[in-house]
């Protein structure tokens, strides 16, 4: 593919390894986008730390999943609910999607990328990129004749300072379901450090904070359609083992996912669609 301009700071290339690639520039940011994966994969307003953490040594090869940035996990969240064969995190987020659209706004630009079909069920995701917030969607299309239950997650890896020395707000008195120690239970503390290995779905809350003492910010994240959040961060030893992860790479992040997982799946009526959007804010501290 040639270079390809598309409106006034929005150009489609091919990256290195030769995805298809949609590049942002605006006077306060700039961002991208891969076709593999449907998936934002930078954000940063000028003058400010990079907003989402892609990790040096992500797959960039059609076909493989790209650590970092905004995954999209569907039509299913996790393991295949039935069969082990299908792969993690469902089918999209190793899709090649398509652009149908891209447009400038009043303050930055709008996105609309075409997903998957999957036995029935088609997705699309709106991208709505300006200086002061990120707004993904993403929005599941039953066009079967019978209902269907589907999960997804919008697997967000934010960038921070230091793992180590940062925390979750906002999460008193959620229900969770904790991967790691195979607990359950009812959050009581509203703050949680990001230290060590976690992997948490915890349902209904729809908004909570990012605080990262070492960049001096926090990053506000606000979800729509959705009553379950997954936070995970492999920690020292489990990122060892992920290849396309360094050694030291979980200091850098911190995923706060919004999601329809576990108990919170969701089943669309045959002709009927579901919406599922995540907004990132980062404020100074
Ligand atoms: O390594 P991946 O397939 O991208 O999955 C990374 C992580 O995604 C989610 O956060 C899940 O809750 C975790 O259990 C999983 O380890």
């Amino acid at each position: 593919m040639t270079q390809k301009s598309l409106v006034p700071g929005a150009t489609l290339h091919d990256n290195e390894q030769g995805g298809p690639t949609l590049t942002l520039k605006h006077d306060a940011f700039q961002a991208e986008i891969s076709l593999d994966g449907g998936q934002l994969t930078a954000y940063q307003a000028h003058g400010q730390p990079p907003l989402l953490y892609l990790s040096p040594l992500a797959y960039r090869v059609q076909g493989k999943a790209i650590r970092g940035g905004v995954p999209v996990c569907w039509p299913w969240f996790g393991p295949h609910p039935h069969d082990a064969a299908l792969p993690q995190h469902g089918v999209a987020r190793t899709a090649r999607w398509t652009l149908s659209d891209v447009s400038r706004t009043d303050d930055g630009f709008s996105v609309e990328l075409l997903g998957p079909d999957f036995h029935g069920l088609k997705v699309e995701s709106c991208l709505q990129l300006c200086a002061a917030h990120v707004d993904i969607t993403l929005t599941t299309h039953n066009h079967g004749t019978t209902a269907r239950s589907y999960s997804a997650a919008l697997h967000t890896y934010l960038a921070i300072g230091n793992a180590d020395s940062a925390r979750v707000q906002g999460l008193a008195h959620g229900r969770y379901q904790d991967k790691v120690h195979r607990q359950s239970g009812v959050l009581y503390e509203d703050t949680l450090p990001c230290r060590g290995e976690l992997d948490l779905i915890v349902y209904g809350r729809t908004g909570v904070t990012l605080v990262d003492e070492v960049w001096q910010r926090q990053i506000v994240v606000e979800n729509a359609g959705s009553d379950s959040l997954v936070l995970w961060n492999p920690g020292e030893d489990k990122a060892r083992t992920l290849k396309d992860l360094p050694p030291d790479g979980w200091r850098d992040f911190f995923c706060i996912e919004a999601a329809n997982a576990e108990d919170d799946a969701r089943q669309i009526e045959a002709g009927e669609s579901h919406t599922l959007g995540t907004r990132l804010m980062a404020i100074p501290l």
